[in-house]
């Protein structure tokens, strides 16, 4: 697990993000690229070079910051003198998100926006009070949260006020109750992924929610933008996991949720369920947890082609037999073995599509579950590869990431998006997006999988490698604009779990209707009447 401070810029005031500022993750876990990786990429995209190395910390430029000593001196009166900084290095770490995009802006050497400041408030009367001090001096608010954000959720952008600030949650770190009859805990905004686990563990719970950002992203984050973990099969995306939830507001605090179901009118959880920031501050989540597992049990498959295997997963999640985790690599990904990291470019080691399944539960569950899983996959024609693919999918499973920079370094852009639709528009969808970015980007590996089942549908995830051009910003939103558009298209939803953010606005009237744009906007004149927070996300 990574330390909680790593070294950032030099200079910072407050504690950093515990991730490099210019790329994925823990320093010391970054990997130089394997010599069969290099061999592919060489192969399949002609990248043979280094890409010019990108600025030191100390050598990014920052537009300044355009908070004045009087704004500083009044937040510091909120938060308090330790708690707020307007010192580049405090900027730099929260200036975006770890998108592809958000890494090359980092990686320029033109000068870079960041907030104006950066402020970690303590109490729910802290943000209360900051809300109200922000509205007042006209400067717009992100909330900050493990900042592993794709989808431009956390560019500093001003919307038109003076300045902007980063509202960091990291104080809001702590385990608030844990109710063993009834299953529940309730978890601070701020707490990581593998904190929340530990606190739960210490008392023998697990919250389950395992996204491939799990070792940075926050509780309050997954809540702003409806996570999805790999164990989604088992215990369900995390706005399924969501009991309650405290939302602190410009126009008030609200505390939502205080039964396991009502029909006390609309549900407006729903509400601050995804609201990526901009519709109030998330203090802490009530989750559903369930007993550390006593057993578990792991399977990997072989389908002869993708559309074997997804009428296979299908016939998993319709007839409800209880996988934990179960996923569908694509032909080219599974040729390519990236669902197992250590691999990544070697020789294939299955052929036609795998397919990885791991059950969680007592003894019994697991072994009710998994019997149930093989026979249905077994009839739909999938042949067994045993544990070991599936073990080696699990061991490297949060590590993809450090991969990308070190393709990035090498020349080569790698991104990933993700959408979904139903069982029956499912392969057009999959044609349709494949076919817009090999043509937005000719040469590039298209790579895809299947990793969230429900009854009626499933998500679609795509990796995309291509050489790097000249101007790969643009390249990459020439590419993106021609995936969502195909999206749209095809009638799927623009995001299954990466959130709106800003680079998915632009296709948010398509995907909810004028009238649900005004209903969001209305919402948002009523609780943030001054318009201060996260302008520019989610809301066209
Ligand atoms: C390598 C990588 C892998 C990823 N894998 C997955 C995955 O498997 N599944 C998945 O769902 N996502 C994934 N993501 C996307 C991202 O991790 C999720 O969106 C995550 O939920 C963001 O959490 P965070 O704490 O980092 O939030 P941030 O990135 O800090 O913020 C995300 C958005 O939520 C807002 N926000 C954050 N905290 C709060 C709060 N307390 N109150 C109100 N608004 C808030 C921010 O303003 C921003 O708009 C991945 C990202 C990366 C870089």
């Amino acid at each position: 697990m990574e330390s909680e401070t790593q070294a950032g810029p030099a200079g910072a005031a407050l504690p950093l993000p515990p991730m490099k500022w210019d790329a994925w993750g823990d320093p010391a876990l970054a990997k130089e690229l394997s010599a069969d990786v290099k061999a592919l990429l060489a192969a399949a995209l002609g990248v043979t070079g280094d890409a010019a190395p990108g600025p030191g910390a100390d050598e990014v430029l920052l537009h300044p910051s355009r908070l004045t000593a009087e704004d500083l001196k009044a937040l510091a009166a909120v938060v308090g003198e330790a708690h707020v900084s307007a010192a580049d290095a405090d900027r730099l770490p929260r200036a975006g998100g770890k998108s592809t995009p958000d890494l090359l802006r980092r990686r320029s050497r033109e000068p870079q926006d960041a907030p104006d400041a950066v402020v970690l408030p303590g109490s729910e009367d802290e943000i209360t009070a900051l809300l109200a001090l922000c509205a007042e001096r006209r400067i717009a608010v992100v909330p900050f949260g493990g900042g592993t954000s794709v989808v431009g959720g956390l560019d500093p952008e001003r919307g038109g006020l003076a300045a902007v600030v980063s509202l960091d949650l990291r104080r809001f770190d702590a385990l608030l109750d844990l109710d063993e009859t009834s299953g529940e805990a309730v978890l601070g905004a701020g707490l990581t992924g593998p904190a929340a686990e530990a606190l739960l563990a210490e008392r023998g719970f697990e919250l389950g929610h395992y996204p491939q950002s799990f070792r940075f992203a926050t509780i309050g984050g997954f809540a702003a933008t409806r996570s999805s973990g790999q164990d989604s099969a088992g215990y369900g995306r995390f706005d399924e996991m969501v009991r309650g939830l405290r939302v602190v507001t410009p126009a008030g605090v609200l505390d939502l949720g205080r039964a396991p179901a009502s029909a006390a009118g609309p549900d407006l959880r729903e509400l601050f369920l995804g609201s990526e920031g901009t519709l109030g501050i998330i203090t802490a989540v009530r989750v559903r947890i369930h007993p550390v597992p006593a057993a578990k049990a792991y399977e990997a498959w072989s389908f002869p082609d993708f559309a074997t295997g997804t009428a296979a997963l299908r016939a998993v999640e319709q007839q409800g037999t209880g996988p934990t985790v179960i996923r569908l690599s694509d032909e080219a990904e599974t040729m390519v073995n990236l669902a197992m990291t250590e691999k990544i470019g070697g020789e294939p080691a299955v052929t036609g599509c795998l397919a990885v399944t791991v059950f969680e539960g007592t003894p019994e569950q697991v072994a009710a579950r998994h019997e149930l899983t093989r026979t249905a996959l077994l009839a739909a024609g999938g042949t067994s590869l045993g544990e070991a693919p599936a073990r080696a999918w699990e061991h490297g499973r949060f590590n993809a990431p450090y991969l990308r920079d070190s393709l990035l370094s090498a020349g080569a852009l790698c991104e990933t998006l993700e959408t979904a639709t139903d069982w029956r528009r499912l392969s057009d969808l999959r044609f349709a997006v494949t076919a817009a970015l090999t043509e937005a980007l000719p040469g590039a590996l298209v790579l895809c999988h299947i990793s969230h089942v429900y009854p009626t549908g499933a998500s679609l995830y795509f990796t995309v490698v291509a050489a790097l051009g000249s101007d790969p910003l643009t390249q990459w939103a020439g590419a993106k604009r021609a995936a969502c558009d195909a999206i749209a298209a095809q009638g799927a939803t623009i995001t299954h779990h990466h959130a709106v953010g800003a680079d998915h606005r632009p296709w948010m009237t398509d995907e909810v209707g004028e009238l649900g744009v005004r209903i969001l906007r209305a919402v948002k004149a009523e609780l943030d009447p001054a318009g201060i927070l996260n302008p520019g996300k989610l809301i066209p």
